[in-house]
């Protein structure tokens, strides 16, 4: 269940924030000009609001259409659409689209506009005041993990693919739409970078409960992401509407099986968040700290290793006992460099990649703008790991026994009414 509304304490004059509405599809069809088949036919799905739903499925099943027909991008050739209770399907569809977030692949920002005038977009097209809209896009810049100081003005060709991508989402969600609607959006980005997308939109559905619909092919995205997940088979017929954990447990048919594909064990690491495991804390010492607390913190009993914050109070360097004086007191020689850093969202499966490319054997866990708040290490991963494996074999067990003892009785069932039936002849 959503929880209630947050009020928007932080930012004065940007108004209270929306939450979720649902969104009713009833026979949802697309019929192309010219195309024997639909591209989607008579789709049915109920979401409920503050949920994040995926469309996951083989390419060309009609995700996007499907997607873009919720916001009238693309006109439906049949059924209805309900957001919030109401019937849009025959709505003005730019006053909708206005209602609607949108973000896809390559973030869709225009190049000649600045990062704010990006985000302003939509809140300007609203007629919302100058001092309001301002307000807006500072605290959708911090909202995504961007400094408002620092981006503001740049243009989408200084920014990398990453940022871009959080440009976008900042920019669908600037309105503050009940709903946002997201077309592969980082479909483009490399893997690491991809993984901390992912994680921030967890986080910011934690705080905003929007109704999300999601596209992608990609299975192990839809299970770190969504609530539920709709598994879509040719022109959008229905394979499997459920949670992750169902899908990945008891998937509904062959063609369900094949698209959660081989290695469901580990795609189950995709389901358990560092938030769930024990975060511990570690030693830290602060690059504006004195050399000789530095010093005496490395000393200090029962430590021989203490993590380096940079001024910005995100990890920064390993430093172990020796490492200063072998780099003659120099904090910027001394030490090995934090590689990756993980936030409380990450999966369990990202947080071991962390551990398992670094030497230290464990991994620094931060929060909003990068800054330290704990360790996991590689300990506490794999006993989670362990216990995790063998929760889901005991209930493999169980679900076997049970269709086991269903069969038997069955059989019994079929052998008793065969004979009763036998007897009478
Ligand atoms: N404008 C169009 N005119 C005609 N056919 C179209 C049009 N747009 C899409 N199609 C067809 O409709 C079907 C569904 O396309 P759609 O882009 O919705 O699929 P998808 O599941 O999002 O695919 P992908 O994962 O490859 O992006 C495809 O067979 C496609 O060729």
């Amino acid at each position: 269940m959503p929880e209630p509304p947050v009020p928007d304490a932080g930012t004065p004059g940007t108004g209270p924030r929306s939450v979720g509405a649902t969104i009713e599809l009833e026979a949802l069809t697309k019929r192309y000009p010219g195309s024997a088949l639909p591209a989607v036919e008579s789709v049915t799905l109920d979401i409920r609001a503050g949920e994040t739903v995926i469309l996951v499925g083989p390419s060309g099943c009609g995700k996007s259409t499907l997607l873009k027909m919720i916001n009238r991008l693309i006109e439906p050739t049949g059924g209805r659409i309900r957001i919030g209770g109401e019937d849009v399907t025959d709505m003005d569809p730019v006053r909708l689209r206005r209602t609607i977030g949108y973000a896809i692949q390559a973030s869709g920002l225009f190049p000649h506009m600045t990062v704010a005038q990006n985000v302003a977009l939509v809140p300007k097209m609203l007629r919302w005041p100058a001092a309001r809209v301002r307000a807006r896009v500072e605290e959708m810049l911090d909202l995504v993990g961007l400094d408002p100081a620092e981006f503001h003005g740049r243009y989408p060709r200084q920014l990398s693919g990453g940022q871009q991508q959080r440009v976008g989402v900042a920019r669908a969600l600037a309105a503050d739409p009940p709903v946002l609607l997201m077309d592969e959006p980082f479909g483009a980005v490399d893997p690491i970078t991809r993984d901390h997308l992912q994680d921030e939109l967890i986080r910011l559905q934690r705080e905003l409960h929007k109704t999300i619909v999601f596209v992608t092919h990609d299975f192990d995205e839809a299970i770190k992401i969504g609530d539920r997940i709709a598994v879509l088979r040719e022109r959008s017929h229905i394979a499997q509407f459920d949670t992750p954990e169902a899908i990945l447990t008891h998937p509904a048919d062959d063609f369900v099986s094949g698209f959660v594909g081989a290695g469901a064990a580990l795609k189950r690491l995709n389901l358990t968040r560092v938030r769930d495991i024990g975060i511990s804390d570690c030693p830290t010492v602060s690059v504006d700290d004195p050399h000789q607390h530095i010093v005496d913190k490395l000393r200090s009993g029962g430590t021989d290793e203490v993590l380096l914050l940079d001024k910005r109070g995100s990890p920064y360097k390993w430093l172990r006992r020796g490492d200063l004086m072998r780099a003659g007191g120099s904090l910027a020689r001394a030490g090995t460099p934090v590689h990756d850093t993980v936030t409380r969202d990450a999966t369990l499966r990202d947080a071991l990649e962390a551990v398992l490319t670094d030497s230290t054997g464990r991994v620094a866990v931060t929060g909003r703008r990068g800054a330290y708040e704990g360790v996991v290490d590689v300990e506490t991963l794999m006993n989670s790991v362990h216990e995790l494996l063998e929760a889901d074999r005991l209930e493999a067990r169980e679900a076997q026994a049970d269709i086991e003892e269903q069969r038997a009785a069955q059989t019994h069932a079929e052998q008793e009414g065969f004979f009763g039936g036998e007897a009478k002849t």
